[in-house]
């Protein structure tokens, strides 16, 4: 199941440099093992903005919300998920 979402990340101003440093190391560590399991297909900066648009290919919704809940940075996020479905004019379509 494919799945766009948007995360739009807020840090606290006043959090620790340590603490901000092993948050976002460890977010990157996970994203990118996710990447290299398939499940996160792209991540996208939004031009100017501190979020991303990023496309999970997951077996099931369960399987998302387990993924989002864990993401070090999940509670200075606002997370925001859209199913997707197939689009008819899609070229790829005739090639399948
Ligand atoms: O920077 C971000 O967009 C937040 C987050 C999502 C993956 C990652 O490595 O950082």
């Amino acid at each position: 199941m494919l799945f766009a979402v948007k995360m739009d990340v807020d840090l606290p101003v006043e959090m620790d440099p340590e603490v901000k440093a092993d948050t976002l190391a460890r977010e990157k560590a996970y994203s990118q093992q996710l990447q290299r399991d398939g499940e996160w297909v792209h991540i996208w900066r939004l031009a100017g903005r501190y979020s991303n648009l990023s496309v999970f290919d997951v077996a099931d919704n369960e399987r998302l919300h387990e993924i989002l809940w864990n993401l070090p940075l999940f509670p200075y996020m606002n997370v925001e998920v859209t199913p997707l479905a197939t689009h008819p004019s899609d070229i790829a379509l005739l090639r399948a």
